[in-house]
Protein backbone atom coordinates (compact mmCIF):
# COMPACT_ATOMS: atom_id res chain seq x y z
CA UNK A 1 0.00 0.00 0.00
CA UNK A 2 1.17 3.62 -0.58
CA UNK A 3 1.25 5.20 2.68
CA UNK A 4 4.40 2.10 3.77
CA UNK A 5 5.86 2.93 0.27
CA UNK A 6 7.03 6.30 0.77
CA UNK A 7 9.29 4.61 4.41
CA UNK A 8 10.72 2.40 1.83
CA UNK A 9 11.77 5.62 0.22
CA UNK A 10 13.95 7.11 2.82
CA UNK A 11 15.52 3.90 4.24
CA UNK A 12 15.74 1.13 6.07
CA UNK A 13 16.75 3.06 9.30
CA UNK A 14 14.12 5.55 8.94
CA UNK A 15 11.85 2.85 9.90
CA UNK A 16 11.83 2.79 13.64
CA UNK A 17 10.30 6.20 13.89
CA UNK A 18 7.22 4.83 12.79
CA UNK A 19 7.57 1.57 13.74
CA UNK A 20 8.98 0.96 16.95
CA UNK A 21 8.69 -2.95 16.25
CA UNK A 22 11.92 -2.77 14.01
CA UNK A 23 13.96 -3.30 16.90
CA UNK A 24 11.90 -6.33 18.40
CA UNK A 25 13.86 -9.66 18.54
CA UNK A 26 11.27 -11.32 15.74
CA UNK A 27 12.51 -9.46 13.24
CA UNK A 28 13.84 -10.04 9.16
CA UNK A 29 15.94 -10.52 7.10
CA UNK A 30 18.69 -12.83 8.97
CA UNK A 31 22.22 -13.98 8.51
CA UNK A 32 21.83 -17.20 7.81
CA UNK A 33 24.88 -18.77 9.94
CA UNK A 34 25.81 -22.38 10.07
CA UNK A 35 26.89 -21.48 14.01
CA UNK A 36 23.27 -20.37 15.02
CA UNK A 37 21.50 -23.31 12.58
CA UNK A 38 20.80 -26.88 13.51
CA UNK A 39 19.32 -30.00 11.95
CA UNK A 40 15.35 -30.81 13.04
CA UNK A 41 14.65 -34.42 11.75
CA UNK A 42 11.19 -33.80 12.84
CA UNK A 43 10.71 -30.98 9.67
CA UNK A 44 8.58 -32.40 7.23
CA UNK A 45 8.97 -31.78 3.12
CA UNK A 46 6.95 -28.50 1.43
CA UNK A 47 3.97 -29.71 -0.01
CA UNK A 48 2.41 -27.31 -3.03
CA UNK A 49 -0.92 -29.49 -3.93
CA UNK A 50 -0.11 -29.79 -7.90
CA UNK A 51 -2.07 -27.42 -9.94
CA UNK A 52 -2.56 -25.24 -13.10
CA UNK A 53 -2.34 -21.97 -12.34
CA UNK A 54 -5.27 -19.37 -13.16
CA UNK A 55 -4.94 -15.58 -14.08
CA UNK A 56 -2.36 -13.39 -12.63
CA UNK A 57 -1.49 -9.74 -12.01
CA UNK A 58 2.07 -8.58 -12.77
CA UNK A 59 2.52 -4.69 -11.57
CA UNK A 60 4.94 -2.63 -10.02
CA UNK A 61 3.69 -0.94 -7.19
CA UNK A 62 6.42 2.13 -7.96
CA UNK A 63 9.08 -0.02 -5.43
CA UNK A 64 9.21 -3.38 -6.77
CA UNK A 65 7.20 -5.69 -8.71
CA UNK A 66 4.68 -7.97 -7.63
CA UNK A 67 2.62 -10.74 -8.73
CA UNK A 68 -0.52 -10.63 -7.13
CA UNK A 69 -2.57 -14.09 -7.02
CA UNK A 70 -6.32 -14.71 -6.67
CA UNK A 71 -6.13 -16.48 -3.15
CA UNK A 72 -9.80 -16.49 -2.99
CA UNK A 73 -11.25 -18.91 -6.07
CA UNK A 74 -8.30 -21.17 -6.74
CA UNK A 75 -5.83 -21.18 -4.26
CA UNK A 76 -2.72 -22.22 -4.87
CA UNK A 77 -1.82 -23.82 -1.27
CA UNK A 78 1.58 -24.81 0.80
CA UNK A 79 1.33 -26.81 3.79
CA UNK A 80 3.86 -29.35 5.11
CA UNK A 81 7.67 -28.22 6.27
CA UNK A 82 7.46 -26.51 9.54
CA UNK A 83 4.08 -25.27 8.92
CA UNK A 84 0.80 -26.17 10.76
CA UNK A 85 -2.39 -26.18 8.31
CA UNK A 86 -2.74 -24.75 4.55
CA UNK A 87 -0.83 -21.56 4.01
CA UNK A 88 -2.91 -19.32 0.24
CA UNK A 89 -0.06 -18.14 -2.13
CA UNK A 90 -1.16 -14.56 -2.16
CA UNK A 91 1.95 -13.05 -4.08
CA UNK A 92 5.69 -13.25 -4.97
CA UNK A 93 8.06 -10.65 -5.50
CA UNK A 94 11.49 -9.85 -5.63
CA UNK A 95 14.21 -7.95 -3.99
CA UNK A 96 17.23 -6.94 -5.92
CA UNK A 97 20.47 -4.49 -5.50
CA UNK A 98 22.00 -2.59 -8.12
CA UNK A 99 24.63 -3.61 -10.60
CA UNK A 100 27.50 -3.86 -8.72
CA UNK A 101 25.79 -4.78 -5.05
CA UNK A 102 23.83 -7.73 -4.57
CA UNK A 103 20.42 -7.65 -3.58
CA UNK A 104 18.82 -10.51 -1.57
CA UNK A 105 17.82 -9.46 1.85
CA UNK A 106 18.92 -13.18 3.71
CA UNK A 107 22.79 -13.68 3.62
CA UNK A 108 24.62 -16.81 4.44
CA UNK A 109 27.28 -17.20 6.48
CA UNK A 110 27.92 -13.26 5.66
CA UNK A 111 27.01 -14.05 2.12
CA UNK A 112 24.57 -11.97 0.13
CA UNK A 113 23.27 -13.27 -3.65
CA UNK A 114 22.42 -10.97 -6.35
CA UNK A 115 18.50 -11.17 -6.01
CA UNK A 116 15.94 -13.11 -3.54
CA UNK A 117 12.68 -13.93 -4.33
CA UNK A 118 9.57 -14.03 -1.92
CA UNK A 119 6.29 -15.58 -2.14
CA UNK A 120 4.13 -14.82 0.41
CA UNK A 121 1.34 -17.49 1.67
CA UNK A 122 -1.08 -16.65 4.22
CA UNK A 123 -2.56 -19.44 7.03
CA UNK A 124 -6.10 -20.09 5.70
CA UNK A 125 -6.42 -22.71 8.27
CA UNK A 126 -6.82 -20.01 10.68
CA UNK A 127 -7.89 -16.62 9.10
CA UNK A 128 -9.67 -15.67 6.13
CA UNK A 129 -7.76 -13.37 4.44
CA UNK A 130 -4.17 -12.10 4.01
CA UNK A 131 -5.61 -8.56 5.99
CA UNK A 132 -6.31 -10.60 8.48
CA UNK A 133 -3.59 -12.93 8.62
CA UNK A 134 -0.90 -10.18 8.37
CA UNK A 135 -0.67 -9.41 11.98
CA UNK A 136 -0.85 -12.71 13.54
CA UNK A 137 2.13 -14.31 14.77
CA UNK A 138 0.98 -17.77 13.00
CA UNK A 139 -0.60 -15.87 10.23
CA UNK A 140 2.16 -15.91 7.03
CA UNK A 141 4.58 -18.08 5.60
CA UNK A 142 6.96 -16.75 3.32
CA UNK A 143 9.33 -19.04 0.92
CA UNK A 144 12.82 -17.10 0.38
CA UNK A 145 14.67 -18.29 -2.86
CA UNK A 146 18.12 -16.93 -3.42
CA UNK A 147 18.76 -16.09 -6.91
CA UNK A 148 22.03 -16.05 -8.39
CA UNK A 149 23.52 -15.16 -12.03
CA UNK A 150 24.21 -18.04 -14.32
CA UNK A 151 22.90 -20.32 -17.07
CA UNK A 152 19.57 -18.87 -17.50
CA UNK A 153 16.61 -20.64 -15.26
CA UNK A 154 15.96 -24.11 -17.15
CA UNK A 155 12.58 -24.19 -16.24
CA UNK A 156 11.76 -20.59 -17.89
CA UNK A 157 9.43 -19.92 -15.05
CA UNK A 158 11.09 -17.33 -13.94
CA UNK A 159 11.44 -15.96 -17.96
CA UNK A 160 8.11 -15.96 -17.95
CA UNK A 161 7.70 -13.25 -15.18
CA UNK A 162 11.11 -11.53 -16.79
CA UNK A 163 10.19 -11.51 -20.11
CA UNK A 164 7.15 -9.13 -19.08
CA UNK A 165 9.29 -6.75 -16.83
CA UNK A 166 9.78 -4.44 -20.14
CA UNK A 167 6.10 -3.99 -20.22
CA UNK A 168 5.56 -2.91 -16.34
CA UNK A 169 8.10 -0.29 -16.32
CA UNK A 170 5.93 2.32 -15.03
CA UNK A 171 4.36 2.78 -12.11
CA UNK A 172 1.31 1.17 -11.28
CA UNK A 173 1.10 -0.86 -14.85
CA UNK A 174 -0.39 -4.09 -14.39
CA UNK A 175 -1.06 -6.93 -16.85
CA UNK A 176 -2.19 -10.75 -16.94
CA UNK A 177 0.05 -13.26 -16.54
CA UNK A 178 -1.17 -16.72 -16.35
CA UNK A 179 -0.18 -20.32 -16.30
CA UNK A 180 2.72 -19.36 -14.07
CA UNK A 181 3.72 -22.62 -11.84
CA UNK A 182 4.69 -21.60 -8.51
CA UNK A 183 6.54 -24.84 -7.76
CA UNK A 184 8.74 -24.48 -10.92
CA UNK A 185 9.82 -21.45 -8.82
CA UNK A 186 11.20 -23.72 -6.13
CA UNK A 187 14.55 -25.04 -6.76
CA UNK A 188 15.09 -28.58 -7.23
CA UNK A 189 16.91 -29.64 -4.11
CA UNK A 190 13.99 -29.30 -1.12
CA UNK A 191 16.40 -28.47 1.64
CA UNK A 192 15.51 -24.94 3.50
CA UNK A 193 16.11 -23.08 7.14
CA UNK A 194 13.15 -22.33 8.95
CA UNK A 195 12.89 -19.51 11.44
CA UNK A 196 10.27 -17.19 13.07
CA UNK A 197 10.73 -13.59 11.57
CA UNK A 198 8.42 -11.05 10.51
CA UNK A 199 7.63 -8.69 7.04
CA UNK A 200 11.45 -7.30 5.81
CA UNK A 201 9.48 -4.23 4.75
CA UNK A 202 7.44 -1.79 6.74
CA UNK A 203 4.84 -2.27 8.98
CA UNK A 204 7.34 -5.24 9.82
CA UNK A 205 4.65 -7.32 11.68
CA UNK A 206 6.37 -10.00 13.19
CA UNK A 207 4.04 -13.03 11.74
CA UNK A 208 6.43 -14.78 9.04
CA UNK A 209 7.69 -18.11 9.45
CA UNK A 210 10.40 -17.89 7.13
CA UNK A 211 11.50 -21.10 4.66
CA UNK A 212 14.66 -19.76 2.99
CA UNK A 213 15.38 -22.64 0.32
CA UNK A 214 19.19 -23.01 0.45
CA UNK A 215 19.69 -23.41 -3.31
CA UNK A 216 19.82 -21.05 -5.14
CA UNK A 217 18.23 -20.40 -8.45
CA UNK A 218 20.12 -19.51 -11.90
CA UNK A 219 18.96 -16.83 -14.22
CA UNK A 220 20.98 -15.45 -16.93
CA UNK A 221 23.05 -11.31 -16.63
CA UNK A 222 19.86 -10.14 -19.48
CA UNK A 223 17.39 -11.22 -17.28
CA UNK A 224 19.09 -9.72 -14.21
CA UNK A 225 19.11 -6.44 -16.08
CA UNK A 226 15.74 -6.50 -17.16
CA UNK A 227 14.97 -7.15 -12.81
CA UNK A 228 17.35 -3.85 -12.30
CA UNK A 229 16.19 -1.84 -15.11
CA UNK A 230 12.96 -1.20 -14.11
CA UNK A 231 11.88 2.23 -13.60
CA UNK A 232 9.21 4.28 -12.36
CA UNK A 233 7.72 7.45 -13.14
CA UNK A 234 7.26 9.70 -10.41
CA UNK A 235 5.94 13.36 -11.05
CA UNK A 236 6.89 12.73 -14.29
CA UNK A 237 10.64 11.96 -13.92
CA UNK A 238 11.86 8.23 -14.76
CA UNK A 239 13.80 6.78 -11.57
CA UNK A 240 15.39 3.75 -11.17
CA UNK A 241 13.24 1.30 -8.87
CA UNK A 242 14.58 1.24 -5.49
CA UNK A 243 15.04 -1.83 -3.79
CA UNK A 244 17.26 -0.28 -0.51
CA UNK A 245 16.93 -4.13 0.96
CA UNK A 246 16.83 -4.28 4.74
CA UNK A 247 19.99 -5.45 6.28
CA UNK A 248 20.38 -8.49 8.49
CA UNK A 249 18.62 -8.15 11.82
CA UNK A 250 20.10 -10.01 15.04
CA UNK A 251 18.97 -13.40 15.81
CA UNK A 252 18.48 -12.57 19.67
CA UNK A 253 18.15 -15.93 20.35
CA UNK A 254 16.30 -17.29 17.76
CA UNK A 255 17.57 -20.65 16.68
CA UNK A 256 17.59 -21.75 12.97
CA UNK A 257 16.05 -25.07 11.90
CA UNK A 258 17.50 -26.81 8.97
CA UNK A 259 15.78 -29.55 7.35
CA UNK A 260 19.33 -31.05 6.13
CA UNK A 261 22.16 -32.25 7.83
N1 LIG B 1 9.49 -8.85 1.98
S1 LIG B 1 8.37 -9.76 2.75
O1 LIG B 1 8.75 -9.89 4.13
O2 LIG B 1 8.17 -11.01 2.04
C1 LIG B 1 6.83 -8.93 2.70
C2 LIG B 1 5.68 -9.65 2.35
C3 LIG B 1 4.45 -9.00 2.30
C4 LIG B 1 4.35 -7.63 2.62
C5 LIG B 1 3.03 -6.96 2.56
O3 LIG B 1 2.01 -7.61 2.35
N2 LIG B 1 3.00 -5.61 2.71
C6 LIG B 1 1.81 -4.85 2.47
C7 LIG B 1 0.84 -4.68 3.60
C8 LIG B 1 1.01 -5.10 4.91
F1 LIG B 1 2.13 -5.72 5.29
C9 LIG B 1 0.03 -4.89 5.88
F2 LIG B 1 0.20 -5.29 7.13
C10 LIG B 1 -1.13 -4.27 5.54
F3 LIG B 1 -2.06 -4.05 6.46
C11 LIG B 1 -1.30 -3.85 4.25
F4 LIG B 1 -2.43 -3.26 3.92
C12 LIG B 1 -0.33 -4.06 3.29
F5 LIG B 1 -0.52 -3.65 2.03
C13 LIG B 1 5.51 -6.91 2.95
C14 LIG B 1 6.75 -7.58 3.00
ZN1 LIG C 1 10.09 -9.56 0.26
Amino acid sequence: SFKHARFLLRGPHTWVHQFPIAQSSRQSPVDLRSSETHFDAKLQPLNYDDKATSSRMLNNNGLSFKLSFDDSSDPCVLNGGPLDGDFRLNQLHMHWGCDKLPGSEHIVDGNAYAAELHMVHWNSSKYSSMQQAVTQPDGLAVIGVFIQVGKEHEHKELKKITDLLPKITNEGSKIELSGLNPLLLLPSSTAYWTYLGSLTTPPLHESVTWIVMKEPLSISKQQLKAIQSLYFLRSGKYERLLNNNRPPQPLAGRKIRASFK
